[in-house]
């Protein structure tokens, strides 16, 4: 009988996952395999050890972003060789988007049976300050504001509440001078933020890096400059409806294996959602690194 470690996140999204557990055991034992469920905590230093117990045939992480960036960093750091599976129950799930996972019961079902009959693919991951990411690493601007967000307000009303406290941040725009090497070219500019992406979905908004494959051995860098707010809002329009440009002139678009980002100072950074290293980062590619159910 093939068993999976469910490891899910009572808190994450609107708290509802809870509720969906025996809706999923049912799911996996009418495939005729077992779950092992996994609830987190605020310290998972546990969880290597769990799964090396269950010597599963793979790991599903239930939660949003923050939850699966988890379990790949413990997955990669204690060598735990399992494919990952995600099933979306956060505020934005922004990877599983991206894996076209999110969506009704069909969909869930039809992943279910991939997962059961074990379909994986190889995956990148990123090392940011040597912590591992899945998604996205970032600093700047927006950064601060997400990680301002009170945690219940995030729950109630999900990722406008970035924009709305966001709003409340605009005249305080900053720009921060950024030094930039990625795969041996340097760049220096005074930008806002910057996000280095495995796949193209982040900040819960689609076609944000449309050079982004999670295959590629390769993390795609893209800043914004500081510009006009006229150049700004216009900018925003684009990454909003998805139509990202890499050649737009505000923007800065690189593909590369090694970034590092340093802005003089230490600014907060972010990995997967959650409070990350502080700038200078160096960011490396693992390529594939996992394997993953998709
Ligand atoms: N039992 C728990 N009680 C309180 N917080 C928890 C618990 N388990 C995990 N957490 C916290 O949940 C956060 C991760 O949440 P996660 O990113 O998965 O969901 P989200 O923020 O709702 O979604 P998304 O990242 O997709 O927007 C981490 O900060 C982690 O410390």
């Amino acid at each position: 009988m093939k068993r999976f470690v469910l490891v899910y996140n009572p808190v994450s999204g609107h708290a509802t996952f809870p509720r969906q557990l025996d809706e999923i055991i049912e799911a996996f034992d009418k495939r005729g395999a077992m779950l092992i469920p996994y609830r987190t905590k605020i310290d998972n230093s546990g969880l290597p050890d769990f799964i090396r117990e269950a010597a599963p045939d793979g790991v599903i992480a239930a939660g949003g972003d923050g939850t699966l960036g988890e379990v790949v960093d413990y997955v990669v750091r204690h060598e735990l060789k399992t494919p990952i599976a995600v099933y979306g129950s956060g505020t934005s799930n922004d990877f599983a988007t991206f894996l076209n996972l999110t969506g009704g019961m069909d969909v869930k079902n039809a992943y279910f049976d991939r997962i059961v009959s074990g379909k994986t693919m190889p995956v990148d991951v990123g090392c940011a300050n040597g912590r591992y990411f899945i998604n996205v690493a970032s600093a700047g601007m927006l950064t601060t504001v997400a990680h301002e967000v009170n945690v219940r307000i995030k729950n109630a009303i999900g990722k406008i509440a970035y924009y709305i406290r966001g709003i409340g941040e605009v005249p305080n725009f900053r720009a921060l001078p950024l030094h930039i090497e990625a795969d041996g070219s340097e760049y220096d500019v005074h930008a806002y933020f910057f996000v280095i992406v495995n796949s193209g979905t982040a900040g819960g908004l689609k076609n944000v890096a449309p050079l982004a494959r999670l295959d590629d051995g390769k993390l795609d860098l893209i800043v914004v400059k500081k510009c006009s707010i006229p150049s700004f809002v216009a900018l925003a329009k684009d990454v909003v409806s998805g139509n990202v440009r890499p050649d737009d002139p505000n923007l800065l678009y690189v593909q590369a294996k090694k970034i590092t980002v340093d802005a003089g100072e230490a600014v907060e950074g972010d990995l997967d959602g959650e409070k990350g290293p502080s700038l200078p980062m160096t960011v490396e590619t693992l390529p594939h690194a996992i394997e993953m159910f998709y």
